[in-house]
Protein backbone atom coordinates (compact mmCIF):
# COMPACT_ATOMS: atom_id res chain seq x y z
CA UNK A 1 0.00 0.00 0.00
CA UNK A 2 1.57 3.47 -0.94
CA UNK A 3 1.61 5.85 1.75
CA UNK A 4 5.62 7.38 0.96
CA UNK A 5 4.09 11.37 0.97
CA UNK A 6 7.12 11.62 -2.05
CA UNK A 7 7.51 8.32 -3.67
CA UNK A 8 11.25 8.20 -4.58
CA UNK A 9 13.14 6.04 -7.14
CA UNK A 10 15.53 4.02 -5.15
CA UNK A 11 17.83 1.27 -6.58
CA UNK A 12 19.40 -1.31 -4.61
CA UNK A 13 22.47 -3.18 -5.08
CA UNK A 14 22.89 -7.14 -4.20
CA UNK A 15 19.64 -9.46 -3.47
CA UNK A 16 21.06 -10.91 -0.59
CA UNK A 17 19.24 -10.91 2.52
CA UNK A 18 19.55 -7.78 2.62
CA UNK A 19 19.04 -6.66 -0.64
CA UNK A 20 15.87 -8.39 -0.67
CA UNK A 21 14.74 -7.50 2.68
CA UNK A 22 15.33 -3.75 2.20
CA UNK A 23 14.17 -3.98 -1.79
CA UNK A 24 10.83 -5.64 -0.25
CA UNK A 25 10.47 -2.59 2.57
CA UNK A 26 10.64 0.35 0.77
CA UNK A 27 8.44 -1.01 -2.29
CA UNK A 28 5.36 -1.72 0.63
CA UNK A 29 6.28 2.09 1.94
CA UNK A 30 5.51 3.03 -1.51
CA UNK A 31 8.99 3.64 -3.54
CA UNK A 32 9.66 2.51 -6.51
CA UNK A 33 12.26 -0.07 -6.54
CA UNK A 34 15.11 -1.10 -8.95
CA UNK A 35 17.08 -4.24 -7.55
CA UNK A 36 20.63 -5.05 -9.25
CA UNK A 37 23.08 -8.04 -8.64
CA UNK A 38 26.00 -9.54 -10.76
CA UNK A 39 24.82 -13.12 -10.27
CA UNK A 40 22.38 -13.58 -13.26
CA UNK A 41 21.17 -16.52 -12.27
CA UNK A 42 19.42 -14.45 -8.78
CA UNK A 43 18.03 -11.71 -11.20
CA UNK A 44 16.36 -14.65 -13.55
CA UNK A 45 14.76 -16.25 -10.53
CA UNK A 46 13.44 -12.78 -9.22
CA UNK A 47 11.91 -12.04 -12.76
CA UNK A 48 10.40 -14.81 -12.71
CA UNK A 49 8.55 -13.95 -9.41
CA UNK A 50 10.68 -16.55 -7.35
CA UNK A 51 12.78 -15.55 -4.41
CA UNK A 52 16.21 -17.85 -4.37
CA UNK A 53 16.60 -17.57 -0.52
CA UNK A 54 14.01 -18.97 2.55
CA UNK A 55 13.15 -16.10 4.56
CA UNK A 56 9.49 -16.26 5.74
CA UNK A 57 7.26 -13.78 4.46
CA UNK A 58 9.52 -12.40 1.86
CA UNK A 59 8.12 -13.85 -1.19
CA UNK A 60 4.45 -12.86 -0.42
CA UNK A 61 5.54 -9.21 0.88
CA UNK A 62 7.74 -8.98 -2.79
CA UNK A 63 4.58 -10.46 -4.94
CA UNK A 64 2.20 -8.12 -2.94
CA UNK A 65 4.77 -4.99 -4.50
CA UNK A 66 5.74 -6.52 -7.53
CA UNK A 67 4.28 -3.33 -9.07
CA UNK A 68 7.34 -1.58 -7.46
CA UNK A 69 9.82 -4.05 -8.33
CA UNK A 70 11.91 -4.55 -10.62
CA UNK A 71 14.85 -7.03 -10.80
CA UNK A 72 18.20 -6.44 -13.44
CA UNK A 73 22.06 -6.77 -14.15
CA UNK A 74 22.22 -3.27 -15.64
CA UNK A 75 23.25 -0.34 -13.53
CA UNK A 76 21.57 2.33 -15.55
CA UNK A 77 18.73 2.79 -12.85
CA UNK A 78 21.32 4.38 -11.09
CA UNK A 79 20.88 7.59 -13.15
CA UNK A 80 17.51 8.53 -11.79
CA UNK A 81 17.33 6.90 -8.54
CA UNK A 82 17.17 9.18 -5.69
CA UNK A 83 18.48 6.79 -3.16
CA UNK A 84 20.95 4.07 -4.14
CA UNK A 85 21.85 1.55 -1.54
CA UNK A 86 24.56 -0.78 -1.58
CA UNK A 87 23.70 -4.12 -0.03
CA UNK A 88 26.60 -6.21 -1.14
CA UNK A 89 28.56 -8.69 0.70
CA UNK A 90 31.65 -8.19 3.05
CA UNK A 91 32.71 -11.62 3.70
CA UNK A 92 35.45 -11.92 5.70
CA UNK A 93 39.33 -12.24 4.13
CA UNK A 94 41.98 -14.41 5.40
CA UNK A 95 43.08 -11.68 8.42
CA UNK A 96 39.97 -11.64 9.28
CA UNK A 97 39.53 -7.82 7.77
CA UNK A 98 36.64 -7.72 5.80
CA UNK A 99 37.11 -8.11 2.21
CA UNK A 100 35.64 -4.87 0.56
CA UNK A 101 35.82 -5.92 -3.56
CA UNK A 102 32.34 -6.30 -3.75
CA UNK A 103 31.83 -2.78 -2.08
CA UNK A 104 34.03 -0.96 -4.23
CA UNK A 105 32.54 -2.59 -7.35
CA UNK A 106 29.56 -1.69 -6.55
CA UNK A 107 30.52 1.47 -6.04
CA UNK A 108 32.28 2.15 -9.45
CA UNK A 109 29.88 0.55 -11.16
CA UNK A 110 27.50 3.32 -9.45
CA UNK A 111 30.29 6.39 -10.08
CA UNK A 112 30.04 5.91 -13.45
CA UNK A 113 25.96 5.96 -13.76
CA UNK A 114 25.68 8.89 -11.66
CA UNK A 115 23.04 11.56 -12.36
CA UNK A 116 23.43 15.53 -12.43
CA UNK A 117 20.84 15.67 -9.66
CA UNK A 118 21.02 15.43 -5.73
CA UNK A 119 21.04 11.51 -5.26
CA UNK A 120 22.33 10.13 -1.77
CA UNK A 121 24.66 6.36 -2.23
CA UNK A 122 23.80 4.62 1.29
CA UNK A 123 26.24 2.24 2.52
CA UNK A 124 24.01 -0.89 3.95
CA UNK A 125 26.42 -3.57 4.15
CA UNK A 126 28.57 -3.92 7.25
CA UNK A 127 31.65 -2.19 6.53
CA UNK A 128 34.70 -1.35 8.48
CA UNK A 129 34.87 2.41 10.12
CA UNK A 130 35.72 4.67 7.58
CA UNK A 131 34.23 2.92 4.58
CA UNK A 132 31.77 5.72 3.78
CA UNK A 133 34.82 8.49 3.19
CA UNK A 134 36.24 5.71 0.79
CA UNK A 135 33.12 5.24 -1.17
CA UNK A 136 32.75 9.11 -1.28
CA UNK A 137 36.04 9.67 -2.45
CA UNK A 138 35.65 6.68 -5.20
CA UNK A 139 32.45 8.35 -6.45
CA UNK A 140 34.81 11.76 -6.98
CA UNK A 141 37.36 9.72 -8.81
CA UNK A 142 35.37 7.70 -10.86
CA UNK A 143 32.13 9.84 -11.46
CA UNK A 144 32.04 12.21 -13.99
CA UNK A 145 29.13 13.65 -12.86
CA UNK A 146 30.40 14.12 -9.01
CA UNK A 147 29.84 16.87 -6.80
CA UNK A 148 30.29 17.21 -3.19
CA UNK A 149 27.34 18.89 -3.18
CA UNK A 150 25.12 16.64 -4.71
CA UNK A 151 26.04 12.95 -4.36
CA UNK A 152 25.54 12.50 -0.35
CA UNK A 153 27.16 9.57 1.33
CA UNK A 154 25.05 7.76 4.20
CA UNK A 155 25.84 4.72 6.26
CA UNK A 156 22.56 3.40 7.50
CA UNK A 157 23.50 0.10 8.93
CA UNK A 158 21.34 -2.94 9.10
CA UNK A 159 20.05 -5.14 12.06
CA UNK A 160 17.20 -7.43 10.59
CA UNK A 161 18.05 -11.30 11.63
CA UNK A 162 17.86 -13.98 9.41
CA UNK A 163 14.45 -15.87 9.83
CA UNK A 164 12.64 -13.10 11.33
CA UNK A 165 13.93 -10.28 8.86
CA UNK A 166 9.98 -8.81 7.97
CA UNK A 167 9.60 -8.33 11.10
CA UNK A 168 12.45 -6.47 12.39
CA UNK A 169 12.50 -4.50 8.98
CA UNK A 170 8.82 -3.35 9.11
CA UNK A 171 8.94 -2.74 12.92
CA UNK A 172 12.97 -2.20 14.34
CA UNK A 173 14.25 -0.72 17.55
CA UNK A 174 15.73 2.10 15.67
CA UNK A 175 17.30 3.40 11.89
CA UNK A 176 20.42 4.62 12.31
CA UNK A 177 21.85 6.95 9.79
CA UNK A 178 24.75 8.84 9.48
CA UNK A 179 26.08 11.52 7.10
CA UNK A 180 25.54 15.06 6.01
CA UNK A 181 22.22 16.83 7.56
CA UNK A 182 20.86 17.18 3.83
CA UNK A 183 21.49 13.69 3.21
CA UNK A 184 19.81 12.60 6.30
CA UNK A 185 17.29 15.32 5.38
CA UNK A 186 16.15 12.97 2.30
CA UNK A 187 16.78 9.64 4.45
CA UNK A 188 14.07 10.79 7.03
CA UNK A 189 11.52 11.36 3.94
CA UNK A 190 12.82 7.90 2.05
CA UNK A 191 11.41 6.25 5.99
CA UNK A 192 8.25 8.38 6.78
CA UNK A 193 5.51 5.90 6.72
CA UNK A 194 8.43 3.31 8.69
CA UNK A 195 8.96 6.34 10.97
CA UNK A 196 5.39 7.27 11.35
CA UNK A 197 4.10 3.41 11.32
CA UNK A 198 1.48 4.84 9.25
CA UNK A 199 1.64 1.77 6.55
CA UNK A 200 -0.21 -1.18 6.18
CA UNK A 201 1.57 -4.09 7.68
CA UNK A 202 1.75 -7.04 5.33
CA UNK A 203 -0.65 -9.78 6.24
CA UNK A 204 2.26 -12.77 6.92
CA UNK A 205 3.87 -9.88 9.66
CA UNK A 206 1.20 -7.80 11.66
CA UNK A 207 2.24 -5.18 13.68
CA UNK A 208 3.53 -6.74 17.13
CA UNK A 209 1.10 -5.33 19.88
CA UNK A 210 2.96 -2.48 22.20
CA UNK A 211 5.03 -1.46 19.54
CA UNK A 212 4.83 2.37 18.58
CA UNK A 213 7.91 3.25 16.30
CA UNK A 214 11.55 2.95 15.67
CA UNK A 215 13.90 5.72 17.28
CA UNK A 216 15.92 7.58 15.07
CA UNK A 217 19.52 8.13 15.21
CA UNK A 218 21.12 10.62 13.53
CA UNK A 219 25.19 10.61 13.82
CA UNK A 220 28.53 10.99 11.78
CA UNK A 221 29.44 8.28 9.24
CA UNK A 222 31.99 7.12 11.45
CA UNK A 223 29.59 6.98 14.50
CA UNK A 224 26.61 4.75 12.28
CA UNK A 225 29.59 2.43 11.27
CA UNK A 226 30.82 1.62 14.52
CA UNK A 227 27.10 1.17 16.10
CA UNK A 228 26.89 -2.10 13.92
CA UNK A 229 29.93 -3.28 14.26
CA UNK A 230 29.52 -2.76 18.62
CA UNK A 231 26.08 -3.81 18.29
CA UNK A 232 27.16 -7.16 17.16
CA UNK A 233 29.68 -7.56 18.73
CA UNK A 234 27.56 -7.39 22.08
CA UNK A 235 25.26 -9.43 20.98
CA UNK A 236 27.88 -11.80 20.11
CA UNK A 237 29.50 -11.61 23.85
CA UNK A 238 26.30 -12.33 25.45
CA UNK A 239 25.76 -15.29 23.70
CA UNK A 240 29.31 -16.51 24.53
CA UNK A 241 29.20 -14.94 28.26
CA UNK A 242 26.12 -17.28 28.86
CA UNK A 243 28.09 -20.48 27.36
CA UNK A 244 30.78 -19.80 29.66
CA UNK A 245 28.81 -19.43 32.39
CA UNK A 246 26.93 -22.81 30.81
CA UNK A 247 30.40 -24.40 31.01
CA UNK A 248 30.72 -23.58 35.02
CA UNK A 249 27.31 -24.97 35.47
CA UNK A 250 28.10 -28.12 34.60
CA UNK A 251 30.92 -28.62 36.59
CA UNK A 252 29.53 -26.92 39.77
CA UNK A 253 25.73 -28.80 39.25
CA UNK A 254 24.06 -25.85 38.45
CA UNK A 255 20.89 -25.39 35.44
CA UNK A 256 22.01 -22.66 32.62
CA UNK A 257 18.49 -22.21 31.99
CA UNK A 258 17.69 -21.03 35.49
CA UNK A 259 20.89 -19.09 35.85
CA UNK A 260 19.63 -17.08 32.63
CA UNK A 261 16.80 -17.02 33.62
CA UNK A 262 17.86 -15.67 37.20
CA UNK A 263 19.69 -12.81 35.76
CA UNK A 264 17.45 -12.04 32.58
CA UNK A 265 15.22 -10.43 34.88
CA UNK A 266 17.13 -8.08 36.18
CA UNK A 267 16.26 -5.30 33.49
CA UNK A 268 19.81 -4.28 33.09
CA UNK A 269 20.41 -7.34 31.73
CA UNK A 270 17.72 -8.74 30.22
CA UNK A 271 17.10 -12.10 29.02
CA UNK A 272 17.35 -12.21 24.85
CA UNK A 273 20.67 -13.67 23.45
CA UNK A 274 21.60 -15.62 26.57
CA UNK A 275 20.23 -19.08 25.34
CA UNK A 276 23.26 -21.33 25.97
CA UNK A 277 24.29 -24.20 23.11
CA UNK A 278 26.63 -24.40 20.39
CA UNK A 279 27.15 -20.66 20.16
CA UNK A 280 26.88 -18.33 17.19
CA UNK A 281 26.99 -19.81 13.12
CA UNK A 282 26.22 -17.34 10.47
CA UNK A 283 27.68 -14.98 8.30
CA UNK A 284 27.66 -11.92 10.83
CA UNK A 285 28.80 -12.38 14.22
CA UNK A 286 31.85 -14.03 13.52
CA UNK A 287 32.92 -12.21 10.84
CA UNK A 288 31.55 -9.16 12.43
CA UNK A 289 34.02 -9.57 16.10
CA UNK A 290 36.88 -10.61 13.33
CA UNK A 291 36.65 -7.55 11.64
CA UNK A 292 36.43 -5.44 14.67
CA UNK A 293 39.63 -7.20 15.99
CA UNK A 294 41.33 -6.48 12.93
CA UNK A 295 40.21 -2.88 12.87
CA UNK A 296 41.94 -2.79 16.37
CA UNK A 297 45.06 -4.19 15.13
CA UNK A 298 45.17 -1.72 12.59
CA UNK A 299 45.47 1.06 15.59
CA UNK A 300 47.71 -1.48 17.51
CA UNK A 301 44.76 -1.40 20.14
CA UNK A 302 44.26 -5.19 21.10
CA UNK A 303 40.73 -5.99 21.96
CA UNK A 304 40.83 -9.18 24.06
CA UNK A 305 37.25 -9.54 25.45
CA UNK A 306 36.53 -9.65 21.58
CA UNK A 307 38.78 -12.24 21.47
CA UNK A 308 37.80 -14.34 24.19
CA UNK A 309 34.26 -14.02 22.95
CA UNK A 310 34.85 -15.81 19.33
CA UNK A 311 37.55 -18.77 21.26
CA UNK A 312 34.19 -19.20 23.94
CA UNK A 313 32.19 -19.72 20.62
CA UNK A 314 34.21 -22.46 18.87
CA UNK A 315 35.19 -24.14 21.81
CA UNK A 316 31.48 -24.59 22.49
CA UNK A 317 31.83 -26.90 19.29
CA UNK A 318 33.87 -29.07 20.52
CA UNK A 319 32.33 -29.33 24.16
CA UNK A 320 29.54 -30.97 21.77
CA UNK A 321 31.94 -33.73 20.25
CA UNK A 322 33.68 -34.68 23.67
CA UNK A 323 29.81 -35.29 25.38
CA UNK A 324 29.31 -37.41 22.63
CA UNK A 325 32.50 -38.77 23.24
CA UNK A 326 31.98 -39.67 26.83
CA UNK A 327 29.26 -41.10 26.28
CA UNK A 328 29.68 -43.58 23.23
CA UNK A 329 33.85 -43.86 24.26
CA UNK A 330 34.85 -43.83 20.57
CA UNK A 331 32.85 -42.34 17.65
CA UNK A 332 35.17 -44.86 15.18
CA UNK A 333 31.78 -46.66 13.08
CA UNK A 334 29.41 -44.91 15.38
CA UNK A 335 25.99 -43.19 13.42
CA UNK A 336 25.75 -39.61 14.69
CA UNK A 337 23.02 -37.64 13.24
CA UNK A 338 22.54 -34.28 12.82
CA UNK A 339 18.99 -32.70 13.02
CA UNK A 340 19.38 -28.87 11.62
CA UNK A 341 22.44 -28.04 9.29
CA UNK A 342 20.78 -24.24 8.59
CA UNK A 343 23.10 -21.78 11.22
CA UNK A 344 19.41 -20.75 12.80
CA UNK A 345 15.89 -21.62 12.58
CA UNK A 346 13.67 -20.40 9.36
CA UNK A 347 16.45 -20.24 7.53
CA UNK A 348 18.59 -21.49 4.69
CA UNK A 349 21.45 -19.59 5.07
CA UNK A 350 24.37 -22.63 5.85
CA UNK A 351 27.37 -19.77 6.59
CA UNK A 352 29.04 -20.75 9.41
CA UNK A 353 26.56 -23.02 10.44
CA UNK A 354 27.95 -24.79 13.36
CA UNK A 355 26.94 -28.10 11.90
CA UNK A 356 29.20 -27.74 8.96
CA UNK A 357 31.94 -27.79 11.93
CA UNK A 358 30.95 -30.83 13.85
CA UNK A 359 30.45 -32.77 10.40
CA UNK A 360 34.07 -31.91 9.54
CA UNK A 361 34.61 -33.14 13.56
CA UNK A 362 32.80 -36.07 13.87
CA UNK A 363 34.36 -37.24 10.30
CA UNK A 364 37.56 -37.36 11.39
CA UNK A 365 36.77 -39.07 14.38
CA UNK A 366 35.40 -42.33 12.27
CA UNK A 367 31.49 -41.67 13.34
CA UNK A 368 28.99 -41.82 10.40
CA UNK A 369 27.22 -38.83 10.13
CA UNK A 370 23.60 -38.18 8.67
CA UNK A 371 22.59 -35.17 8.51
CA UNK A 372 18.28 -33.51 7.87
CA UNK A 373 17.00 -29.92 7.74
CA UNK A 374 13.60 -28.76 7.32
CA UNK A 375 14.67 -26.46 4.38
CA UNK A 376 18.61 -26.25 4.00
CA UNK A 377 19.27 -29.64 2.57
CA UNK A 378 18.58 -28.57 -1.23
CA UNK A 379 20.91 -25.91 -0.46
CA UNK A 380 23.93 -28.02 1.25
CA UNK A 381 23.77 -30.27 -1.43
CA UNK A 382 25.41 -27.79 -3.38
CA UNK A 383 27.55 -26.03 -0.70
CA UNK A 384 28.49 -28.45 1.48
CA UNK A 385 29.53 -31.37 -1.20
CA UNK A 386 32.73 -31.42 0.01
CA UNK A 387 31.67 -32.43 3.12
CA UNK A 388 31.55 -36.64 4.38
CA UNK A 389 27.57 -37.00 5.57
CA UNK A 390 24.58 -38.79 4.33
CA UNK A 391 21.22 -36.64 4.11
CA UNK A 392 18.64 -37.72 5.70
CA UNK A 393 15.97 -38.66 3.53
CA UNK A 394 13.45 -38.04 6.12
CA UNK A 395 13.55 -37.75 9.92
CA UNK A 396 12.78 -42.03 9.88
CA UNK A 397 16.12 -41.92 7.99
CA UNK A 398 17.90 -39.62 10.50
CA UNK A 399 17.23 -41.87 13.77
CA UNK A 400 16.79 -45.48 12.42
CA UNK A 401 19.99 -47.09 13.92
CA UNK A 402 21.75 -43.74 15.19
CA UNK A 403 23.77 -44.54 17.62
CA UNK A 404 23.01 -40.22 18.66
CA UNK A 405 20.88 -37.60 17.40
CA UNK A 406 22.62 -34.18 17.75
CA UNK A 407 19.89 -31.16 18.00
CA UNK A 408 22.01 -28.33 16.25
CA UNK A 409 19.61 -26.31 14.99
CA UNK A 410 16.40 -25.25 16.99
CA UNK A 411 13.98 -25.51 14.10
CA UNK A 412 10.12 -25.92 16.18
CA UNK A 413 9.82 -29.15 13.51
CA UNK A 414 12.51 -30.71 16.75
CA UNK A 415 10.18 -29.87 19.17
CA UNK A 416 7.74 -31.99 17.81
CA UNK A 417 9.01 -35.36 17.32
CA UNK A 418 7.42 -38.13 17.82
CA UNK A 419 9.91 -39.53 20.25
CA UNK A 420 7.46 -42.88 20.72
CA UNK A 421 8.35 -43.83 17.35
CA UNK A 422 11.75 -42.35 16.81
CA UNK A 423 13.51 -43.51 19.96
CA UNK A 424 12.96 -47.05 19.57
CA UNK A 425 14.55 -47.14 16.39
CA UNK A 426 17.62 -45.77 17.65
CA UNK A 427 20.46 -48.50 18.59
CA UNK A 428 21.58 -46.28 21.55
CA UNK A 429 18.84 -43.60 22.44
CA UNK A 430 21.53 -40.43 23.16
CA UNK A 431 20.12 -37.45 22.25
CA UNK A 432 22.68 -34.66 22.82
CA UNK A 433 20.42 -31.18 22.71
CA UNK A 434 23.32 -28.73 21.79
CA UNK A 435 20.16 -25.97 21.76
CA UNK A 436 18.66 -27.00 25.17
CA UNK A 437 15.49 -26.95 23.04
CA UNK A 438 13.69 -29.68 24.14
CA UNK A 439 10.89 -28.36 26.30
CA UNK A 440 8.18 -31.19 26.83
CA UNK A 441 9.54 -34.61 28.69
CA UNK A 442 10.00 -36.82 26.39
CA UNK A 443 7.93 -39.55 26.00
CA UNK A 444 8.02 -41.12 30.08
CA UNK A 445 7.45 -44.96 28.64
CA UNK A 446 10.66 -44.69 26.84
CA UNK A 447 14.25 -44.61 28.17
CA UNK A 448 16.31 -41.65 26.71
CA UNK A 449 19.80 -39.98 27.88
CA UNK A 450 19.17 -36.46 26.77
CA UNK A 451 22.60 -34.19 27.50
CA UNK A 452 21.92 -30.84 27.62
CA UNK A 453 24.31 -27.44 27.25
CA UNK A 454 25.27 -26.65 30.91
CA UNK A 455 23.54 -29.09 32.66
CA UNK A 456 25.65 -31.42 34.26
CA UNK A 457 23.16 -34.84 34.93
CA UNK A 458 21.69 -36.38 32.04
CA UNK A 459 18.15 -36.56 32.54
CA UNK A 460 16.66 -39.84 32.72
CA UNK A 461 13.80 -40.34 31.09
CA UNK A 462 12.30 -43.75 33.09
CA UNK A 463 8.62 -44.17 34.08
CA UNK A 464 5.28 -42.44 33.98
CA UNK A 465 5.45 -39.01 34.68
CA UNK A 466 9.05 -39.05 36.71
CA UNK A 467 11.87 -36.92 35.35
CA UNK A 468 14.82 -38.49 37.55
CA UNK A 469 17.86 -36.27 37.63
CA UNK A 470 20.85 -39.39 37.69
CA UNK A 471 24.46 -39.02 38.99
N1 LIG B 1 22.54 -11.52 6.30
C1 LIG B 1 22.14 -10.75 7.28
O1 LIG B 1 21.30 -11.13 8.07
C2 LIG B 1 22.69 -9.38 7.47
C3 LIG B 1 23.76 -8.92 6.72
N2 LIG B 1 24.26 -7.66 6.94
C4 LIG B 1 25.35 -7.15 6.11
O2 LIG B 1 24.79 -6.81 4.83
C5 LIG B 1 25.71 -7.11 3.78
C6 LIG B 1 25.05 -8.06 2.80
O3 LIG B 1 24.79 -9.28 3.47
P1 LIG B 1 23.91 -10.44 2.80
O4 LIG B 1 22.66 -9.86 2.28
O5 LIG B 1 23.85 -11.52 3.78
O6 LIG B 1 24.86 -10.84 1.59
P2 LIG B 1 24.65 -11.95 0.46
O7 LIG B 1 25.97 -12.54 0.23
O8 LIG B 1 23.47 -12.80 0.79
O9 LIG B 1 24.22 -11.08 -0.82
C7 LIG B 1 25.07 -10.17 -1.44
C8 LIG B 1 24.62 -10.03 -2.89
O10 LIG B 1 25.38 -8.99 -3.50
C9 LIG B 1 25.62 -9.37 -4.85
N3 LIG B 1 26.73 -8.56 -5.37
C10 LIG B 1 28.05 -8.66 -5.08
N4 LIG B 1 28.74 -7.71 -5.75
C11 LIG B 1 27.84 -7.00 -6.46
C12 LIG B 1 27.94 -5.87 -7.33
N5 LIG B 1 29.10 -5.29 -7.58
N6 LIG B 1 26.81 -5.41 -7.90
C13 LIG B 1 25.61 -6.00 -7.65
N7 LIG B 1 25.46 -7.06 -6.84
C14 LIG B 1 26.57 -7.54 -6.25
C15 LIG B 1 25.89 -10.85 -4.77
O11 LIG B 1 25.74 -11.49 -6.01
C16 LIG B 1 24.86 -11.28 -3.73
O12 LIG B 1 23.64 -11.66 -4.34
C17 LIG B 1 26.96 -7.66 4.47
O13 LIG B 1 27.84 -6.58 4.68
C18 LIG B 1 26.44 -8.17 5.79
O14 LIG B 1 27.42 -8.13 6.80
C19 LIG B 1 23.74 -6.81 7.88
C20 LIG B 1 22.67 -7.21 8.64
C21 LIG B 1 22.05 -8.52 8.48
O1 LIG C 1 24.56 -8.33 11.10
C1 LIG C 1 23.88 -9.31 10.92
O2 LIG C 1 23.99 -10.09 9.98
C2 LIG C 1 22.82 -9.69 11.89
O3 LIG C 1 23.44 -10.63 12.80
C3 LIG C 1 22.55 -11.17 13.77
O4 LIG C 1 21.46 -11.81 13.15
P1 LIG C 1 21.54 -13.32 12.58
O5 LIG C 1 22.96 -13.74 12.48
O6 LIG C 1 20.69 -13.36 11.37
O7 LIG C 1 20.80 -14.22 13.66
P2 LIG C 1 20.75 -14.22 15.26
O8 LIG C 1 19.35 -14.42 15.67
O9 LIG C 1 21.45 -13.08 15.85
O10 LIG C 1 21.55 -15.54 15.59
C4 LIG C 1 22.94 -15.65 15.31
C5 LIG C 1 23.48 -16.94 15.90
O11 LIG C 1 23.52 -16.87 17.31
C6 LIG C 1 22.91 -18.00 17.89
N1 LIG C 1 22.31 -17.59 19.17
C7 LIG C 1 21.45 -16.54 19.21
C8 LIG C 1 20.91 -16.13 20.41
C9 LIG C 1 21.26 -16.81 21.60
O12 LIG C 1 20.81 -16.48 22.72
N2 LIG C 1 22.12 -17.85 21.52
C10 LIG C 1 22.66 -18.26 20.33
O13 LIG C 1 23.46 -19.22 20.30
C11 LIG C 1 21.88 -18.46 16.85
O14 LIG C 1 21.58 -19.81 17.01
C12 LIG C 1 22.63 -18.18 15.58
O15 LIG C 1 23.50 -19.25 15.26
C13 LIG C 1 21.99 -10.01 14.61
O16 LIG C 1 21.08 -10.53 15.58
C14 LIG C 1 21.30 -9.00 13.71
O17 LIG C 1 20.84 -7.89 14.50
C15 LIG C 1 22.28 -8.51 12.67
O18 LIG C 1 21.65 -7.62 11.78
Amino acid sequence: MTLAAQAMNVTVIGTGYVGLGTAGLLAHLGHQVTGIDIAPDKIAQLQRGEVPIHEPGLSDLLAENAERLSWTSDYSSVKEADVIFICVGTPPGPDGAPDLRYVISAASSIAHQLGEQCQVIVNKSTVPIGTGDYVERLLEELAPNFSAAQHLVVSNPEFLREGTALHDSLYPDRIVLGGAAKALETMIQLYAPLLEQNFTPPASTPRPEGYTRPATVKTTLQSAEMIKYAANAFLALKISFANEIAGLCERVGADIEEVTTGIGLDERIGHRFLQAGLGWGGSCFGKDTQGLISAGREHNYAMPILQAAIDINYRQRQVIVEKLLRQLKTLKGKRVSLLGMAFKPNTDDLRDAPAHDLIERLHRLGAHVTAHDPVAMPRAEHEWSHLSYTPARDLDHAFARADAVIIVTEWDDYQHLDWNKLLPTMRRRLIIDARNTIRQPLDHMLQATVKQVGRSAPIFIQSVQTVSIVK
